[in-house]
């Protein structure tokens, strides 16, 4: 059986009555108690704005290899920005030991990425290319970045009344916006490479923050891992005009796992059937986010009690997502 995503509309949060407020965050916390993922609707992005960005996607993609390496993912994981190539970035899960991650890299992820951030972020300056290269690219992305943080910000206030907190409070927790936003784009490869598992588009993997925000495109290939059987994986199809959003190890963690952060990968889309021997390139744009450096991660109001005892130690954010990125390069 299909893995059951929510679909909630947004809308009724975003301009709704109180009731309908409490209504859309009760659905935002169910789907997120139950497989981690929700499609929202009528999210406030703008229909146009994301085309655009698929756009700007495509067009940095398709320049030549030389050139987008003009803008270069530095070595190591802990500057997060620019270009990487297929193959650079090799996705693990949970496994930080030098034995397990190289076993797990023996794998490639036939992928690229563009990597950028906040123009305020000290910690990551973004990696752009040079303007002549490609003329508007950095202003939009600077832009469509600010949409997107805004949305992030309503849904964390919307998760914040689920737990009834108060006012904008776990928006106040991403006030300096320390997001990463993803270009990905998986090159056309032989259904049979991914099938026999000598490639992955991105191998199984949890995202390390609080939230992600995903657009895809209309092909498909996501997949989340079955919560009550390990290693077994559904597909999530794309839903038009809609955003999936997804909690993160870190959220999970602050949340005393009341809220999941699912194990997902991106496979041969079934909707191609057993007969086509390429599956088509596919692009998708991740959003992540991440608490202010600073902030103290200890489980949240509402997610622990007498019968409900705190799981884990307290971190700030900034030492549990280096942590993360450091198996993930070298
Ligand atoms: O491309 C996708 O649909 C998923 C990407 C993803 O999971 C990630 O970048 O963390
Ligand atoms: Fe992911």
């Amino acid at each position: 059986m299909d893995p059951v995503i929510p679909i909630v509309d947004f809308d009724r949060f975003l301009h709704g009555t109180e009731e309908q407020k409490r209504e859309v965050a009760r659905g935002i916390d169910n789907a997120f108690q139950e497989v981690g993922f929700v499609y929202l609707k009528n999210h406030g992005v703008a229909k146009a704005l994301i085309e655009e960005c698929f756009a700007w996607s495509e067009k940095f993609f398709s320049l030549p290899l030389s050139t987008k390496q003009l803008s270069p993912h530095p070595p190591g994981g802990s500057h997060h920005r620019g270009y990487s190539s297929p193959g650079l970035e090799k996705v693990t899960q949970n496994t930080f030991d030098a034995e397990s991650i190289s076993k797990a890299r023996e794998i490639p992820d036939c992928k690229e990425s563009f990597e950028s951030g906040n123009p305020l972020d000290k910690a990551q300056p973004n990696i752009w290319p040079p303007p002549h290269v490609i003329p508007g690219f950095r202003e939009f992305l600077e832009g469509y970045f600010t949409q997107c943080g805004d949305l992030v910000h309503k849904v964390l206030e919307c998760l914040g009344l689920a737990l009834g907190v108060d006012g904008p409070g776990l928006a106040k927790t991403h006030s300096d916006s320390l997001f990463q936003l993803r270009l990905l784009h998986y090159p056309a490869i032989a259904a049979e490479e991914l099938k026999g598992g000598r490639r992955s588009r991105i191998n199984a993997h949890s995202d390390f923050g609080t939230l992600t925000l995903l657009f895809q495109d209309a092909v498909g290939g996501l997949e989340v891992e079955d919560r009550f059987q390990e290693g077994v994986f559904r597909e999530v199809e794309p839903v038009e005009g809609a955003v999936l959003v997804n909690v993160g190890d870190l959220m999970a963690r602050w949340s005393n796992d009341r809220w999941r952060s699912t194990v997902h990968r991106v496979g041969v889309p079934k909707a191609m059937g057993d007969t086509m021997e390429v599956v088509p390139s596919r692009y998708s744009i991740p959003f992540f986010a991440t608490a202010d450096p600073e902030t103290v991660i200890e489980a949240l109001p509402g997610c622990w009690g007498e019968s409900r005892p705190k799981k884990y130690e307290t971190v700030t954010a900034w030492g549990y997502v280096q942590m993360r990125m450091a198996a993930l390069y070298e």
